[in-house]
C-alpha cells in the first residue's frame, strides 16, 4: 500500500485565500482592517522562518501585521506591559507571543495576560476551559485546528473513529485530543509513561503525533489504511547533502510509514502551513468578534 499524501502547503494555499476574501468583505462592508501583532522575546534562530513567512502571509491576505523583538533579558514585567499595550490597541486583533519564552519568565502569567478575544493562539485559561466544554466561542490552538482540518478534508465525518495522540503539550496534544473528541472521535492520549505505545498506535484510525522525536513512530507500528498527521518539525543532521546540512523530517518514519498508512502528512509541507493559515484565520475570527461583525 502507498499511502495518500496529504497536501497541507496546498490545503493552506486554500484557506488562505479564503482568508483574505474575508479580509476584504471586513474592509470593504466595516472599513476595519484586521491587525495581528507578534511579539518575540530573544533570538530563537529555528524561529526564524516561521515568523518572517508568518509576517509575509498576513501581509498577503490583506491584514495588518505589527512585529515586536525584545532582547532575551527583558523582565517579565516589560513583556507583561507590551501585552497590556497591545490588550488596549484597538489596531490590533490578534496577540500572539512566541514560545518558549527565556527561562526566567513564567510563560502561564505571560499568556494570561492577553485577554481571551485577542488570544489567537487559544492558549488562555479561559479558551482553553471553554474548548473543553465545547463552546464554540474558544479560540482553537493554530496547530491542533489545522490538524482536525485536514482529517475533516481526509476522512469526512470522524465519528466513532479511534485516534490516538501522541504527546500532551498544552499546545499540541490536550487541544488536539479535546477537539478530537468534540468531533466524536474514540481519542487516547499516549505519552512517555505510555506502557504499551505502540499497541496504542496500532489499534488507531487516526495518529497524531506531537512528541517533537524525530522519526519515532515506525510504519510497523500502524494498522493499514491509518490516517497520520505528523506534527513534529525536527531538524537533523544530513551528511549526505553536504557537510553540516541539515534535513527536516517528522515524529513520523515518513518512508516506512507511507507504506502501510491511508494517509499521511509530509513534513514539511503538512502541518506547518496550515498551523499558519489557522493564525489567519483566527485572527478575522476575532476581528469579527471583537466588533460584533457577522460575515
Ligand atoms: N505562540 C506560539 N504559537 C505558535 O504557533 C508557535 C510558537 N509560539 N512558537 C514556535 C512554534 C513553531 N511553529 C511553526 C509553524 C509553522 C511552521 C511551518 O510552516 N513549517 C514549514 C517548514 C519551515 C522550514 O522549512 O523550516 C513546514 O512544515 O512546511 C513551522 C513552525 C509555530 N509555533
Amino acid at each position: 500500500m502507498t499511502a495518500r499524501i496529504i497536501d497541507g502547503k496546498a490545503f493552506a494555499e486554500k484557506v488562505r485565500a479564503h482568508v483574505a476574501e474575508d479580509v476584504l468583505a471586513v474592509k470593504s462592508k466595516y472599513g476595519i482592517t484586521p491587525g495581528l501583532a507578534v511579539v518575540i522575546v530573544g533570538e530563537d534562530p529555528a524561529s526564524q522562518v516561521y515568523v518572517r513567512s508568518k509576517v509575509k502571509q498576513t501581509a498577503e491576505a490583506g491584514m495588518n501585521s505589527f512585529h515586536f523583538e525584545m532582547p532575551s533579558d527583558t523582565p517579565e514585567a516589560a513583556l507583561i506591559a507590551k501585552v497590556q499595550e497591545l490588550n488596549a490597541d484597538p489596531r490590533v486583533n490578534g496577540i500572539l507571543v512566541q514560545l518558549p519564552l527565556p527561562k526566567h519568565m513564567n510563560e502561564a502569567t505571560v499568556i494570561e495576560t492577553i485577554v481571551p478575544e485577542k488570544d489567537v493562539d487559544g492558549f488562555h485559561v479561559i479558551n482553553t476551559g471553554l474548548l473543553a466544554i465545547g463552546d464554540k466561542k474558544a479560540m482553537v490552538p493554530c496547530t491542533p485546528l489545522g490538524c482536525l482540518m485536514m482529517l475533516q478534508e481526509t476522512l469526512g465525518d470522524l465519528s466513532g473513529k479511534k485516534a490516538v495522540v501522541v504527546g500532551r503539550s498544552n499546545i499540541v496534544g490536550k487541544p488536539m485530543a479535546q477537539l478530537l473528541l468534540n468531533a466524536n472521535c474514540t481519542v487516547t492520549i499516549a505519552h512517555s509513561r505510555t506502557a504499551d505505545l505502540k499497541a496504542e498506535v496500532m489499534a488507531a484510525d487516526i495518529v497524531v503525533a506531537a512528541v517533537g522525536r524525530p522519526e519515532m513512530v515506525p510504519g510497523s507500528w500502524l494498522k493499514k489504511g491509518a490516517t497520520v498527521i505528523d506534527v513534529g518539525i525536527n531538524r537533523i543532521p544530513a551528511p549526505e547533502l553536504g557537510e553540516g546540512k541539515n534535513r527536516l523530517v517528522g515524529d513520523v518514519d515518513f518512508a516506512s510509514a507511507a507504506e502501510v498508512a491511508g494517509a499521511i502528512t509530509p513534513v514539511p509541507g503538512g502541518v506547518g502551513p496550515m498551523t499558519i493559515a489557522c493564525l489567519l484565520r483566527n485572527t478575522v475570527t476575532a476581528t469579527c468578534r471583537q466588533n460584533r461583525i457577522d460575515l
